[in-house]
């Protein structure tokens, strides 16, 4: 058996084209702050692609790139800035920031109406209570590859390899919303594959290159690979998932890396920012 591939890309193109009209059907265009402390070149590149593709949809985009050095109180004062103003709809800071800022006070600071990320705690709270607005990109995109693939959902029994607060907590909120069984596993899980042989749906985010082998994996499972690794093989740079390649001769469907979630991520991130518009001109 081979498992069926699951990409990205139909699935970002049917959810951005939904984006684009709903766009369309707003007195003005939503407009998306992208903040980014430093030049991690991963994060150099993420927030080029979320710029880009804003534009793709009508979605204005303005990039905010501070130095490496900058200050919390030089940080905070950009994002009060940024809630204050009417014309702004979105703001998402890039993670990770620089050791001298700390992550939670920032992300306590973006008004809650305007966090695209999902990541504020009001938003984080809604999120475990079933009904927020705004939920995380990357754990709501695999939600609606799920669904574009017609994977059912309820009743099933996911198993979700990671324990993030961008990636793994959030995305077992998000499935017990809809109704899985949802077991959340890690690296001190004991006897790990046991407990991901069980899955109906693995989601996998744990950063480590090919950590899920073809005998942890149920046959006939749906395997979402969420891992994005830089490796070299023989010399070359190569973007490897988490997901060992031999995982496809056991797994009913398979996310490719790159072309997978990814896609998702910055597709659901277009949604959230027309969603954040549309209820800011709801409340004027
Ligand atoms: N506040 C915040 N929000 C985020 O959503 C956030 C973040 N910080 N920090 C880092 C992670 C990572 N992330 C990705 C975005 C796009 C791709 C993506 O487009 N991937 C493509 C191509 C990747 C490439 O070629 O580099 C793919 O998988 O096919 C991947 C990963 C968002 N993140």
């Amino acid at each position: 058996m081979t498992a069926t591939p699951l990409p990205g890309k139909p699935v970002a193109d049917t959810l951005l084209s939904a984006v684009t009209e709903r766009v369309r059907a707003l007195p003005r265009p939503p407009r998306l702050a992208l903040v980014r402390v430093g030049e991690d070149p991963a994060s150099v590149s993420y927030v080029r692609s979320k710029d880009k593709k804003a534009g793709q949809v009508g979605i204005e985009s303005e990039v905010h790139a501070l130095p490496e050095d900058t200050s919390q109180e030089a940080l905070l004062a950009l994002i009060a800035r940024l809630n204050a103003d009417p014309g702004v709809s979105g703001i998402l800071v890039q993670l990770p920031l620089p050791a001298q800022i700390d992550e939670a006070a920032v992300l306590l600071a973006v008004d809650p109406a305007k966090d695209v990320d999902g990541f504020h705690p009001y938003n984080v709270a809604q999120m475990w209570a079933g009904r927020a607005r705004l939920n995380p990109c990357t754990p709501a995109g695999i939600l609606e590859l799920l669904d574009f693939y017609h994977v059912p959902v309820a009743g099933q029994r996911a198993v979700v390899v990671g324990r993030s607060e961008i990636v793994g907590r959030p995305m077992a909120a998000l499935l017990l919303g809809r109704d899985a069984t949802v077991t959340v596993a890690h690296s001190r899980t004991a006897d790990l594959g046991a407990v991901t042989r069980e899955a109906d749906i693995l989601v996998v985010a744990v950063g480590r290159p090919q950590f899920i082998t073809p005998e942890m994996v149920k046959p006939g499972a749906t395997v979402i690979d969420v891992g994005i690794n830089r490796i070299e093989i023989g010399g070359q740079a190569r973007m490897v998932g988490d997901v060992h390649p031999g995982v496809a001769e056991v797994a009913g469907g398979l996310t490719p890396v790159p072309g997978g979630v990814g896609l998702m991520t910055v597709a659901q991130l277009m949604a959230n920012t027309v969603t954040a518009a549309e209820l800011l001109a709801r409340a004027e």
